[in-house]
């Protein structure tokens, strides 16, 4: 075979991908070293080097755990490249771990595309230390269930005007509902009332989270930690597009970090009586400190509100449009919570909260969207700070730790047909609510369980059972009248939510734009 010279990209190529290699096998020989014998929890035959990373779905990377359960159980263990990581398939092991044992499993991993897509300003992805603890108390003042309930009014409002922007302008359904999901959260963190249809900082929120949400899972960062030299090759260069589009989102959660923050400090200097809000609540709390902790304490309160704005934005929003998904392919939904909520309030008024023990298949619609599709199906990843022995089975220091909601909502004993969409699975044969509800497992466990659930409960509640009060969903139709037949398709990341689809969403005989704006007045 005839000798030949490596070219230059040859070479540009073999120098990273050997200081990866050995690293890997550096880690691999200290992690079996400190195992001592111990089994680590079982899991596919990982190759060598590469782990189990090509037998991954990286866009759905929780199906394909989900399969794994099947043969490997509850408790798995998979490597891709080097990084070690278990999944829990199960809600009673992720209790086990993440809640009762959470002083060993509280940590956030390293994900590669988290800074430099901008995303440092999410608390969501701060280890477990001084800085997170602050963000949260922030977070948790504003957000926590008695504050949350003075929200209830707004919440109210802004899915009323939600409705009268869906009867406007219904094709742009999806980005009603990001307003509304945006607006709850600006409301409380700065006082800031968007406009009901395009505002700017809606736009600018919008902006960020589809261009980072993808990005910020373990899986989706394998290219950018093994070749980090991605983020810094010349633009005109092939392969820069991941550069661009990280410095994209990096511009766009800058935006999302100081915007509100500005506003709700103007707004704070121009006005004479006290405003209210999280952040105007905190720079007065922050002026009795020095120099350099109210530095530190900004900055906490900066990532405290972005934190608010991006994950509520994108949660709730993905939520109503499952919501949606759901309603136009099961219309017997709909009008079943239709006859309910009319035998309860008539047909002159719209949903309040105090309606709500009186509304159980309204309930039952909420909490089979939220297990039907569940919008973060992977949770946010924890880390391990210690290494640990569950089961029989040896724990690394240092692995990432997933629970899988997607697994748990898919448990066919729990939830049989766990494919379809049947609020009935949550109520009696009398019609009463069961026991059983998904914010169990859908909202995170332990030290990291999500924040906002109280805030996104009540928006979502409101939502839909407004819009369940005033709306028809059916499929679109075509130009000839035929129904519009589509296959739903996902946008996939930390979040999964149904992509945009054909639908029709018209309102009720007896609602008007009219009748909206009269409630909204008064
Ligand atoms: C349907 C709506 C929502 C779902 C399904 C959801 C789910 C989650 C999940 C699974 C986590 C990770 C928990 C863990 O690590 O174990 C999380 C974290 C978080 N969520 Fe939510 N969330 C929702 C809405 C919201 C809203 C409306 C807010 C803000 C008002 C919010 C703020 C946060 C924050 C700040 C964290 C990070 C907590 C930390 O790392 O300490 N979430 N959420």
């Amino acid at each position: 075979m005839p000798y030949s010279i490596p070219s230059a990209t040859g070479l540009t190529l073999l120098v990273p991908v050997s200081v990866v290699a050995l690293d890997i096998i550096r880690r691999l020989v200290r992690s079996r070293r400190e195992r001592k014998g111990s089994p680590l929890p079982p899991g596919p035959t990982p190759i060598p080097l590469l782990g189990n990373v090509l037998s991954l779905d990286t866009n759905e990377p929780w199906k394909t755990y989900t399969e794994w359960k099947a043969t490997y159980g509850d408790v798995l263990y998979v490597r891709l490249l080097d990084q070690e990581v278990v999944i829990l398939n199960s809600q009673s092991d992720a209790v086990e771990l993440l809640e009762k044992r959470s002083r060993i499993y509280s940590d956030r991993p390293f994900i590669a595309t988290i800074e430099p897509y901008g995303l440092k300003c999410a608390f969501a992805f701060e280890g477990y230390g001084d800085q997170w603890r602050l963000c949260r108390r922030i977070f948790h003042q504003t957000f926590r269930p008695d504050s949350a309930l003075t929200f209830r009014p707004m919440q109210l409002r802004r899915a009323r005007q939600m409705i009268v922007n869906m009867i406007d302008d219904p094709d742009r359904y999806s980005s009603h509902y990001s307003t509304f999901s945006a607006a709850v959260a600006l409301s409380a963190v700065c006082d800031y009332e968007p406009r009901p249809r395009n505002d700017p900082m809606v736009y600018t929120v919008d902006r960020f989270v589809h261009a980072c949400v993808q990005a910020a899972t373990p899986e989706k960062a394998i290219l950018v930690k093994t070749f980090p030299f991605l983020l810094r090759i010349p633009d005109w260069l092939p392969g820069s597009s991941l550069k661009c589009e990280a410095r994209s989102s990096y511009e766009w959660a800058t935006k999302t970090v100081e915007d509100p923050y500005q506003y709700a400090q103007k707004r704070m200097e121009a006005s004479q009586e006290p405003t209210v809000s999280m952040v105007s609540d905190h720079i007065i709390r922050m002026q009795k400190y020095d120099e350099s902790n109210r530095s530190k304490y900004e900055t906490a309160l900066k990532h405290a509100s972005a934190s608010a704005i991006i994950a509520s934005a994108e949660s709730t929003s993905s939520s109503i449009i499952t919501f949606t998904l759901a309603m136009v392919e099961n219309p017997h939904v709909w009008k079943r919570a239709q006859t309910e909520i009319d035998a309860v309030l008539g047909m002159d008024r719209l949903p309040d909260f105090d309606d709500r023990p009186l509304l159980p298949y309204v309930e039952a619609v909420l909490r089979e969207t939220l297990r039907w599709q569940p919008v973060v199906p992977l949770g946010i990843p924890h880390a391990t700070s210690s290494s640990d022995v569950y089961k029989g089975c040896y724990i690394p220091k240092g692995a990432i730790v997933i629970a899988n909601s997607w697994a748990m909502s898919r448990d066919e004993t729990r939830y049989p047909n766990a494919e379809q969409f049947v609020p009935e699975r949550f109520l009696t044969p009398d019609g009463e609510l069961t026991d059983d509800n998904p914010s169990s497992f859908v909202f995170g466990f332990g030290r990291r369980l999500c924040p906002g659930r109280h805030t996104a409960d009540a928006s979502l509640w409101t939502s839909i059972a407004t819009m369940l009060a005033t709306l028809e969903f059916s499929l679109a139709k075509d130009a000839e009248g035929k129904d519009i037949i589509f296959e739903p398709k996902y946008v996939n990341g930390i979040t999964h939510q149904p992509a945009p689809f054909p639908c029709r969403i018209s309102p009720r005989s007896h609602i008007s734009k009219a009748f909206l704006e009269r409630v909204l007045a008064g």
